[in-house]
């Protein structure tokens, strides 16, 4: 007989929400774990998340709870989708309750303040737990397009292939749910946090009523920066022509749904720092994680101008024109791959 695979999934956001959809639909018995008991009893009752994903319909046998011990009983996968920012303190009140064999899996795209720590680095730590027990999902996964059931393709990346291969079946979900296995979790980690960076300094330039070439000079050049760090870094070159580099940073970067690009499309309008953060209901994570993507970068001695302008107007009071001018009045240089 054959036991069902169970997941705890903490965070009722979108992504949490409609990744949990994916888990319960692929026959994981799964229960989401969210802070506020009225949306989590309404999930658990009504079956909806109206707060993050209206109009959706998550699965009858998905559960919620606001308590982890119940949430954490016996669960093979532990999917963790809050803010990159909490989550230390977050995985700290949780961790008495995880399984002993279980699987820690990161939906998250940040680098954490203060530390310059990706989310694998921090669960390890919190959690006390070698690195063939962390896995991270991340690619091209707006949420809400997800939720809508359109297709979409991700990647599964664990330093142990044989993790990666259980969590890609756990979530596979044909013609729904696509997930490719990779053992790269630096370069799969990096791709989605930087890129919400990137998507930051597309918006501003959409926003001030820049063009097309405007943009995709800011993905290429920006995926140029994605790439020197992740050399610095020891990640695989080739991640960041995948699902996770190149992929999720087109997605990000062109998509009125990003919120990363909507933050930075307001900033290029004209609208203060303060009025964008009154605007934005979600998490914004390269808002901060610019922050310590350009420490990171700093410690490595790589050179990231874009990232270092997008921290000048989110951080520092520059002016997006005065960004645009210093990008293009760097130095010319050759056009080499990673340089
Ligand atoms: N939404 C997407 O399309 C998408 C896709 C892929 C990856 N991600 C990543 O997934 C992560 C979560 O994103 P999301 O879209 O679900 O965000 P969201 O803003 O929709 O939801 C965040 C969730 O975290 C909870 N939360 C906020 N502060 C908290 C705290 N202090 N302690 C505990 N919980 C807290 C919120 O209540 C909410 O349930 C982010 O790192 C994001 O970059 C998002
Ligand atoms: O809405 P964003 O900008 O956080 O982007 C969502 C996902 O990361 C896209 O893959």
């Amino acid at each position: 007989m054959t036991t069902m695979t169970k997941a705890a999934v903490f965070g009722t956001g979108s992504w949490g929400t409609t990744f949990a959809m994916i888990l319960a639909e692929a026959g994981n018995e799964t229960t989401l774990w969210g802070r506020r008991p009225e949306l989590v009893e309404a999930i658990d009752r009504t079956h909806t998340n109206l707060d993050y994903l209206p109009g959706v319909a998550l699965p009858a046998s998905l559960r919620a709870t606001t308590d982890p011990a119940e949430a954490l009983r016996g669960a093979d996968f532990v999917v963790l989708a809050v803010p990159s920012q909490t989550l230390r303190a977050n995985l700290a009140a949780w961790r008495e309750h995880i399984p002993p064999d279980a699987v820690l899996v990161s939906l998250m795209k940040g680098i954490e303040l203060g530390t310059t720590k990706r989310m694998s680095e921090v669960i390890r730590e919190v959690a006390n737990v070698p690195e063939e027990r962390v896995a991270v999902v991340s690619g091209p996964n707006l949420a809400k397009e997800i939720a809508q059931r359109q297709p979409a393709a991700a990647v599964v990346a664990c330093t142990d292939e044989a993790v990666a291969e259980r969590l890609q079946k756990a979530c596979h979900l044909p013609p729904w749910f696509r997930p490719y296995t990779n053992h790269d979790v630096v370069g799969v980690e990096l791709g989605g946090a930087v890129k919400n960076v990137i998507a930051l300094a597309v918006g501003v330039s959409a926003g001030m009523g820049m063009g097309d070439n405007v943009g995709a000079m800011l993905m290429t050049r920006g995926l140029a920066e994605i790439s020197r760090l992740g050399a610095a870094l020891g990640a695989d070159p080739h991640t960041f022509a995948g699902l996770a580099g190149m992929g999720d940073l087109v997605a990000t970067c062109t998509s009125p749904l990003s919120r990363n690009r909507t933050f930075g499309e307001r900033l290029g309008r004209g609208m203060t720092l303060e009025e964008v953060v009154a605007a934005t209901k979600q998490t914004a994570e390269g808002v901060k994680s610019c922050e310590s993507v350009l420490e990171l970068a700093r410690k490595h001695d790589v050179e990231m101008p874009i990232t270092e302008v997008v921290v000048g107007v989110v951080h520092d009071g520059m002016s997006p024109s005065e960004a645009g001018m210093l990008l293009m009045s760097r130095s010319p240089k050759p056009e080499r791959y990673g340089v």
